[in-house]
């Protein structure tokens, strides 16, 4: 510069290692003024990284110890006022900085480009042309309980202040024309829409949805546009971009789209609001949904949750009146819902079958349904080929080195991996322990259960979709195509496939072995596992003109158990009646508020010891610390899990302990140096899984 220009202090909200105790924004100096919300590029340490201006004061004079700002991004609008909010509010909450917490969400281009290459990529997006032009879409008539359900959106998209909805919609009653209609309301109105899906196997499903729907209205390019973490980084970077300028009008995304950059934002769906996978499992352990509430009442526009079977929260809100509940009882051309049958293994002669998952009754059933032509579907919850694999002569079991868990047998590579670390081998011909020959595989997963359903039922069409079948682009759509086309008799799966997909032609739904999750030590289980099988179950039966009536079987040694009893008749509100009870008398969420310090050392000892010095910091009568517990899964790629639950009867009062907590914790690891084994700790603020 040539000019000498008196240099002002702006803040900037840079991601600062944890362990420094630079939490806040971090005043720089810069030549000119900057409005909050500019990208720009600051020194830090040794490093150069991307900054955005934060709102509030500076702290001090501008002094001479002040690092300047790098680089600014002049060409691109600031963020608004609205996300440097949600930024804060989620940072606070989930206890991180906010600097990280922007870097992390920001699209990671962002952090390559210099202000001159994103000029370009700014200019690329003005270039863009549109789409060939789209015929208007015809659009299907309401369904009563739709209509009413369309009527109460738009009622809250013109309140002052309105209450979040519930969409209580059982499956395949058509909850997607409701979000089509109510975005459409929102478009028309000039506001941009944001659609939350817990998975971005169901992204390229609902583009097409929506693109089939708003083409006609949106021709501008870009104008929907999706964000998730499959998209490559100039994908990405570009639909980021597009949304921030305004261009985008309807943004598709999984969890990372909740912190999406919107300007004229007016409605946000979460489409299975209660599915797991709106929780950020590392970094910033973020709820999307939880925020996507928050986002939507800090800016004064509706947000629909939809679900067949709402989280135990969302539920308990609508309850009290605090969400407004939606309800959509029947499915669409008044299909009935599959009959389930509970089908009772303790019934089976000892001998009987071909395994005990696919048992000689549940293959004649899919054997007539074959016959018929009918599609199936069979739903296990584990991949690979056997759990376990194991010699009977030294019972050696193909343990992983470095985890406290089995090596998975994949068949079909002949490979032992651990799902945990990683670790993979190929398969032993012989015991490594013993030598033994006779090595062989326990339980199953997917992969068995394909090849054992293409032995038993010859000429049948199995297809298999799971994580190991679709890890290369394109393999899932053309996967999903096949079924939709009708190229498969048998659909075989983990809770991939029984998610949110609009299939018409399945009639049957097999879980062959669901009781896993009954007697799990985590109060959550039960609740994950109804929806997970009603989930499931929604996939048959979804075309209402079949022949033979649509079935779920479920196969059990508990059929007595209250879970199963609910299902049977599909009754989502008994079960969550008596779930919420059991959780009441037990001070469990939502009746109670939890956070989850989590630690890891290669000694458990080590883990241990940082969480008992940790719950000896900070003392408060409102706030129960329970003792450390190991992971359920304690070992990983040979570091040491342990956890420990912080509970309280209020959310603020767990928000004021963590607040005070979390830089004692900070300290403690930096100060004392027995701490120094200790890898990694984490709070984990409402934790899903415990
Ligand atoms: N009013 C309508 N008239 C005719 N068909 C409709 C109508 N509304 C929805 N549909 C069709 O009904 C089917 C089921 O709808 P949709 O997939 O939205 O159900 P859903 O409630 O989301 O189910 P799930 O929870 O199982 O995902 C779709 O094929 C959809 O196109
Ligand atoms: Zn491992």
């Amino acid at each position: 510069m040539s000019e000498a220009v008196a240099s002002t202090v702006v803040r900037v909200a840079v991601d600062a290692p944890q362990h420094s105790g630079l939490n806040a924004p971090l005043d720089y100096a810069s030549e000119q003024a900057l409005a909050s919300g500019t990208l720009v590029r600051v020194p830090l340490g040794k490093r150069e990284l991307l900054g955005v201006v934060w709102p509030g004061e500076a702290l001090g004079e501008p002094a001479v110890a002040l690092r300047p700002v790098a680089a600014v991004f002049a060409g691109l609008r600031p963020l608004g006022a609205d996300w440097c909010r949600l930024l804060d509010f989620a940072a606070g909450y989930y206890q991180r900085s906010v600097g990280e917490l922007a870097s992390a969400v920001l699209p990671p281009q962002l952090r390559e480009l210099s202000p001159d290459q994103l000029a370009a990529r700014l200019r690329k997006l003005e270039k863009k042309k549109a789409g060939a032009a789209a015929s208007t879409p015809v659009k299907p008539e309401l369904a009563p309980e739709q209509a009413e359900a369309v009527a109460r959106i738009q009622a809250q998209l013109a309140a002052a202040a309105p209450k979040p909805q519930l969409l209580f919609g059982v499956t395949g009653s058509g909850k997607t024309e409701v979000y089509l209609r109510a975005a459409e309301a929102a478009l028309a109105a000039g506001r941009q829409v944001l659609v939350l899906v817990p998975e971005i196997n169901l992204t390229p499903q609902l583009e097409a949805r929506f693109t089939e729907r708003f083409a006609a209205l949106l021709p501008q390019p870009l104008a929907i546009v999706s964000l998730h973490s499959a998209l490559t980084p100039a994908q990405r970077l570009q639909n980021w971009l597009a949304a921030h300028l305004g261009q985008a009008r309807l943004v598709l995304g999984t969890r990372l789209a909740v912190f999406a950059s919107l300007p004229d934002l007016g409605l946000i769906v979460v489409d299975e609001e209660h599915d797991p996978s709106y929780k950020q499992q590392d970094g910033a352990r973020y709820s999307a949904r939880d925020l996507a509430v928050w986002r939507a009442h800090d800016l004064k526009v509706p947000v629909v949750l939809g679900s067949a079977t709402p989280s135990l929260e969302s539920w308990q809100h609508a309850e009290s009146g605090r969400y407004e509940r939606l309800t959509l009882a029947a499915r669409i051309g008044g299909g009935a819902l599959p009959r389930v049958k509970l089908f009772d293994m303790k019934a089976l002669p000892a001998t009987a079958g071909v395994t005990t998952a696919l048992t000689a009754p549940l293959l004649a059933e899919l054997k007539a349904r074959l016959e018929r032509g009918e599609q199936s579907l069979v739903f296990l919850n584990r991949r690979g080929y056997a759990p376990v694999l194991h010699c009977g002569e030294c019972q050696w079991k193909s343990d992983c080195p470095h985890c406290s868990a089995w090596r998975v047998f994949h068949k079909r590579d002949r490979t032992l991996r651990c799902h945990h670390c990683g670790f993979t081998e190929r398969v032993p011909s012989a015991c490594p322990n013993c030598g033994n020959h006779d090595i062989a595989p326990i339980g199953r997963g997917t992969e068995r259960l394909e090849e054992q359903l293409a032995e038993a039922l010859p000429g049948a069409r199995v297809l298999r979709i799971d994580a190991d079948s679709t890890r290369r682009k394109g393999e899932l759509e053309a996967q999903l195509q096949a079924v939709h086309d009708g190229e498969v008799d048998i659909l075989v799966g983990t809770q991939m496939i029984t998610k949110g997909h609009d299939f018409r032609r399945i009639r049957f739904v097999a879980a062959v072995n669901p009781d896993g999750a009954l007697f799990s030590s985590d109060f959550r289980a039960p609740e994950r596992l109804f929806a997970l099988l009603m989930q499931a179950g929604g996939r048959a039966g979804r075309d209402a003109a079949g022949e033979s009536p649509s079935e779920m079987w479920v196969q059990t040694w508990h059929r007595d158990h209250a879970l199963y009893q609910a299902l049977a008749r599909h009754d989502y509100v008994r079960f969550a009646k008596t779930q919420l009870d059991e959780r009441r008398s037990a001070s469990l969420p939502p009746f109670s508020h939890l956070a989850l310090l989590r630690a890891e050392a290669r000694t458990a000892e080590a883990a241990k010891a940082f969480l008992d010095a940790a719950a000896g910091l900070l003392q408060d009568d409102g706030v129960l610390i329970y003792p450390p517990v190991p992971h359920a899964v304690a070992r990983v790629a040979d570091v040491e899990r342990m956890q420990m639950l912080v509970e309280a009867g209020q959310r603020g009062r767990l928000q004021a302990f963590l607040r005070a907590w979390v830089p004692a914790l900070i300290a403690l690891k930096r100060e004392r140096p027995e701490f120094r084994a200790v890898l990694r700790w984490a709070v984990d603020v409402d934790p899903l899984a415990i």
